[in-house]
């Protein structure tokens, strides 16, 4: 049956496998282990899940429109997951339960104690089948029953649409369910995981509150967890389904959800110079590790399962399976919900494994696409059918055919690994990984030799990642353009079984320096007065934390000419824009980004120095091969990334109850070029009735007229609800809201918060009335001078109905975290980015405090 996720084993059992010590390339060999593969009655007899018809194609692509079905125990999370993803998608919640009693006039309980659990399980059966039978588009279907038809009927739908298992922690679950441990309960666990896994094809970890903090900031682990503000929990949770509902739907299916920070544009793997940190799986889930801090400067965590035996002595293969995946499920659950790297899992294949470890092998793989990571290895010792049958299911995920031994490996110079490759290639792996230990210093530029090989094969685009492990091979490593292997620290003392990772992602991005194929760069930030900028602190911190050897400097000036010189210095590497320049700084601009035109401000300028043929700068991976390398300066490329932070903001902030709607209302407050990002940030969260209030009419209405316009161009149709969006101008602070919009639920303050000059600072407040949303809001102020100004004070007066304050030092790392990327190419490391500021902020009395703002760092939903 297409699309069940269920054993490879049982799966495969006529077709396997590898004998393990064959060499891969060896196709010879290949065939005859798929001719020895005699014991495959065992892989059946063992595999974890209840035989199924046999696997008959491709694991469905889902549609946009495609139900979902989310299943697993009671107490799993299921409904408020359901109402998460049924506000992001668009789609109708069908609880099977609620249909039963609208059917019966009874619950499932009470229809089983009047009518008996085999007429009631019929019941059931009849209740689900036509559910899913009426309801194959539009919506999200929740259900705990288990039971045989059940399980038929939710297997036969996943042919065509997501079955996701919800699972959470055991600890959790009977919290929630107030059960006591024993065997009974230990029985019902593991009985209704094993039944849930077998008619799902998708698995999601729902991360219970205490393991999300423990992975948010293990330092303040300990600090006054009550402070979180209860919507909070939600907002991670959402943000964490949705991530995973954009891994399985098409993109696009979740309006307004595509992130819009410069690098998310360009797959990782047409980067150059990117990393994999790895992590264990013990790390994660056992060590609770701060991922986001130790993913610094990488480009994805490689989750690693490392301890695949040959036999298990006190277990079942069947335990043992279940073991080990719900360790997995809950691994990528974690680093999912706490970092924007990609993810790619790993299981390390042992060389010599038996038939029985390859098959445990196949069936943790499987188990891994259900999973939806965005990468995961295979090893390439498999044979053929076994690496296709995986090929058929990995739907979004990236499959990397890897082959990564430890012994009797042949030279870079054998036509072996061109073979291999070319193999993986045929079998439809999107990447291709080849390590193995350097023995002479001349591995190194032998497999250099090879990859350039690869580079030049014609058609052949499959992204190689090969270098040599060990201390001698670190040259390579460095060197190797694609996802090389980095250690979240140091190893020390070095052990060579752990060799692969012996850098970490800091040496590594340095040593490009120290090798001079990268050059050391300047960035700046500029403004009148920008001595205050909390800027400086956070990108060098974040430069430092990545191994790039930049500074970045504030520079104070009145005049814009003074800065034109600094701009095509041979060095100049960026620059941030601030007050009062965004809009002027657009005529030392050659070109501008489509959301800079869009806005007609900008806070950032990035050097060309290479142009396209035509003159037009460069786009995608061509943009960022030109970072990091000093020489004449080309063109001034101006982008605006404010309008990311405050989207950023709005998103953070509001709570599910103020889900945006077409009814929804944002206000924004001020005209100039901050309100212009403030606007069109509103519009790409789809806010389809925007009120601007501004002293002056005429600069209200210009900002105004300037969106109309500009939502009549094609390309920008799809923004906000395109020319159905509406606009007003207020001039006057009514004690009424006098408006045909709804109150708003999302406030954006674009007026300075501090002295400008003879201007004094504006104390600004809003009347009681306009904060007279029931479910409250976001009010966002975009200074960060001075932080608890009236407004934000106002706001946290009415935190009790719903209002939740930011402030400019929640906006000024989200649009530094673009601004980072556009001048390195680096992920920008955020909660290193965060914290410099945190630390670096000085209070009333010009002292830091890091203690009182570091309390934020809690609050963060990466
Ligand atoms: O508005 C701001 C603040 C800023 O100018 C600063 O460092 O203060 C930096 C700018 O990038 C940003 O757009």
């Amino acid at each position: 049956m297409a699309g069940v996720k269920r054993s490879l084993a049982a799966m495969m059992a006529d077709e396997r496998l590898l004998s393990p010590s064959i060499d891969p390339s060896d196709s010879t060999a290949r065939s005859q282990s798929a001719r020895t593969s005699a014991a495959s009655s065992e892989y059946a007899t063992r595999a974890p899940s209840p035989a199924l018809p046999s696997f008959d194609g491709n694991m469905p692509k889902f549609t946009p429109d495609a139900s979902i079905v989310f299943i697993g125990v009671r107490g799993a999370g299921k409904t408020t997951l359901a109402i998460m993803a049924a506000s992001a998608l668009k789609k109708r919640i069908i609880d099977v339960e609620t249909a039963f009693q609208r059917a019966t006039s009874f619950s499932s309980a009470s229809y089983s104690k009047v009518h008996g659990p085999t007429q009631c399980q019929r019941k059931q059966g009849e209740v689900l089948q036509d559910v899913l039978q009426s309801n194959d588009s539009g919506c999200i279907i929740v259900c705990s029953w288990m039971e045989r038809r059940v399980q038929g009927l939710l297997r036969q739908f996943a042919t065509t649409n997501p079955v996701v298992h919800i699972m959470r922690s055991k600890a959790a679950v009977q919290e929630h369910l107030k059960v006591e441990s024993g065997i009974k309960w230990a029985t019902f666990w593991s009985t209704s995981n094993a039944f849930f896994r077998t008619c799902s094809n998708l698995e999601f970890f729902n991360v219970s509150e205490s393991a999300a903090t423990e992975q948010i900031q293990p330092s303040i682990r300990k600090s006054n967890m009550a402070d979180l503000p209860p919507y909070l929990a939600l907002k991670q949770a959402e943000r964490h389904l949705l991530k995973f509902l954009s891994q399985i739907y098409p993109a696009g299916t979740i309006p307004f959800f595509e992130s819009a920070y410069p690098l998310a544009s360009v797959a990782t793997d047409e980067r150059q110079f990117t990393y994999a940190v790895e992590l264990s799986v013990e790390d994660i889930n056992q060590d609770g590790v701060d991922i986001e801090g130790c993913s610094a400067g990488a480009d994805a965590v490689q989750i690693t399962v490392g301890n695949i035996q040959n036999e298990w002595t006190n277990s079942t293969y069947r335990e043992e399976y279940t073991k080990m995946a719900n360790d997995i499920t809950e691994a990528v659950g974690l680093v999912r919900r706490s970092s924007v790297l990609p993810i790619i899992v790993h299981i390390d294949h042992p060389q010599s494994a038996s038939t029985t470890t390859t098959c445990f092998y196949l069936d943790l793989l499987s188990h891994v696409l259900s999973l939806a990571p965005e990468m995961m290895t295979v090893d390439l010792r498999l044979d053929d059918v076994a690496i296709s049958k995986l090929s058929t299911l990995k739907r979004s995920s990236k499959l990397i055919g890897n082959y990564s031994p430890v012994e009797n490996f042949n030279s870079w110079t054998s036509p072996k690994w061109m073979s291999l490759y070319q193999r993986a290639v045929q079998l439809d792996c999107d990447l291709v990984r080849f390590i193995r230990p350097a023995t002479t210093m001349s591995d190194n530029f032998e497999v250099s030799q090879f990859r350039s090989a690869v580079a030049s094969l014609p058609d052949t685009h499959v992204p190689i990642i090969a270098y040599n492990s060990g201390l001698l091979g670190r040259h390579s490593a460095c060197l190797n353009p694609v996802l090389t292997l980095v250690s979240a620290k140091p190893h020390s003392p070095y052990d060579p079984k752990r060799d692969a990772s012996i850098l970490t992602a800091q040496t590594a991005t340095n040593a490009l320096y120290s090798s001079f194929l990268f050059d050391s760069m300047k960035l700046y930030v500029f403004g009148v007065n920008v001595s205050y900028s909390m800027s400086p602190a956070m990108h060098n911190s974040a430069l430092e934390a990545c191994g790039v050897p930049h500074r970045y400097e504030p520079y104070s000036t009145n005049s814009l000419s003074q800065v034109t010189h600094l701009i095509h210095d041979a060095n100049f590497a960026g620059a941030s824009i601030g007050l009062p320049f965004k809009v002027e700084c657009i005529t030392l601009a050659d070109a501008l980004s489509p959301h800079a035109q869009a806005i007609g401000a900008i806070n950032t300028m990035v050097p060309i120095r290479q142009l396209n043929d035509d003159g037009t700068i460069p786009t995608g991976s061509a943009f960022f091969r030109g970072v990091n390398r000093a020489g004449p300066v080309r063109a001034i490329y101006g982008e605006n990334t404010d309008w990311i932070g405050i989207r950023a903001c709005i998103r953070r902030g509001l709570s599910p109850a103020n889900a945006v709607r077409p009814a929804s209302c944002g206000l924004v407050i001020g005209a100039g070029g901050m309100a212009r990002a403030a606007v069109y940030a509103l519009l790409q969260v789809g806010v389809r009735n925007i009120a601007i209030y501004n002293r002056t009419v005429e600069n209200g209405k210009r900002l105004a007229a300037h969106f109309t316009q500009l939502l009549q161009k094609k390309e920008f149709a799809g923004l906000g609800a395109g020319t159905n969006t509406k606009f007003e101008v207020f001039t006057q602070l009514h004690d009424t809201w006098q408006s045909e919009f709804r109150l708003p639920s999302i406030i954006i303050s674009c007026i300075p918060t501090h002295p400008i000059g003879d201007a004094p600072s504006p104390e600004f407040k809003l009347p009681e009335p306009w904060l007279g949303n029931q479910t409250g809001g976001v009010i966002v102020e975009l200074g960060y001078k001075t932080l608890n100004t009236p407004l934000l004070q106002q706001a946290m007066e009415h935190a009790e109905q719903g209002w939740i304050a930011m402030d400019g030092l929640d906006l000024l790392p989200d649009q530094g975290f673009a601004q980072f990327e556009l001048f390195t190419g680096r992920r920008a490391p955020r909660r290193t980015m965060r914290k410099a500021i945190f630390e670096n902020y000085p209070d009333q009395y010009g002292r830091s405090n890091p203690e009182e703002l570091r309390r934020r760092l809690q609050t963060m939903v990466e």
